[in-house]
């Protein structure tokens, strides 16, 4: 029995990097914000029940819906770090979802989520109960450097892959491994790790690497120009 999925989207970022008049998930590209795109792209999705966002507190941008495409969505105030925010969705969650319902923490800036992509996410982390997450391999060499920005080595790049998101985990598991890291005072940079902490090993799911997070500056031709192509955008 295939049982209904939450998104999880974290839109409570200043966007530092990326400056401009508004919080970047704002950026208006093809007539809607990033955001909006990013919650377009996870609620087609059949098995995706609903969403909630996280949201400053002093968020004004907001449209306010309750629902989108016929499900619904919920907001919370999100809060200092990404993963204050995820947990504050998770909790906003109770009542709706179990701990065992899946959740999918998808970045408000990754506007191009290709339908595919999720597909594949949700089936493979419906059959490992340590989760899953979407992954790029790694195409360039890597170099450590040292402080001076001079380079000490080559990394091998076999086994490497840059985190994307959705990120997919059951909703319960999820919230135990936020609470642990931030008791242990460590800030997760992505929901894999603070899962890591906790010995288990989630499986990666190769998606496109056009699946970008907009973050700074240059990224905003990038993104433009990848929604503006239905030949090239993942959300057709
Ligand atoms: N306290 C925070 C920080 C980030 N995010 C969200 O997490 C996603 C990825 O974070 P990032 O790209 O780092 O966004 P910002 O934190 O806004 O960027 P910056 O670090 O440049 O300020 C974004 O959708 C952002 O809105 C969030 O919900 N709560
Ligand atoms: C979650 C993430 O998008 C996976 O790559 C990334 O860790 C977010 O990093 P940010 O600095 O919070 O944007």
């Amino acid at each position: 029995m295939t049982s209904g999925v939450w998104a999880v989207v974290p839109a409570a970022g200043v966007g530092r990097r990326f400056g401009g008049d508004r919080p970047k998930q704002y950026l208006e590209v093809q007539g809607k914000p990033l955001l909006v795109h990013a919650l377009d792209a996870l609620l087609r999705h059949p098995r995706v029940a609903g969403a909630v966002v996280a949201l400053a507190e002093s968020d004004g941008l907001w449209p306010g819906w309750t629902e989108r495409q016929g499900k619904p969505v919920v907001r919370c105030v999100g809060g200092g770090e990404r993963a204050d925010s995820v947990l504050a969705a998770l909790r906003a969650l109770s009542g709706k979802a179990s701990d065992q319902t899946l959740v999918l923490v998808h970045d408000a800036a990754r506007p191009n989520l290709a339908l595919d992509d999720l597909d594949r996410l949700i089936r493979t982390a419906d059959a490992h109960p340590d989760g899953a997450i979407l992954a790029a391999p790694v195409r360039d060499t890597l170099k450590r450097s040292d402080a001076d920005a001079r380079i000490l080595g080559t990394e091998p790049r076999e086994a490497l892959w840059r985190a994307l998101t959705p990120q997919a985990f059951r909703r319960g598991a999820l919230t135990h491994a936020l609470e642990a890291a931030r008791q242990a005072g460590i800030v997760p940079t992505d929901e894999a790790m603070a899962m890591e902490r906790m010995g288990l090993r989630p499986c990666l799911v190769e998606g496109r690497d056009d699946n970008i997070k907009v973050t700074t500056p240059s990224d905003r031709a990038l993104v433009e120009f990848l929604l503006a192509d239905p030949a090239l955008r993942a959300t057709r």
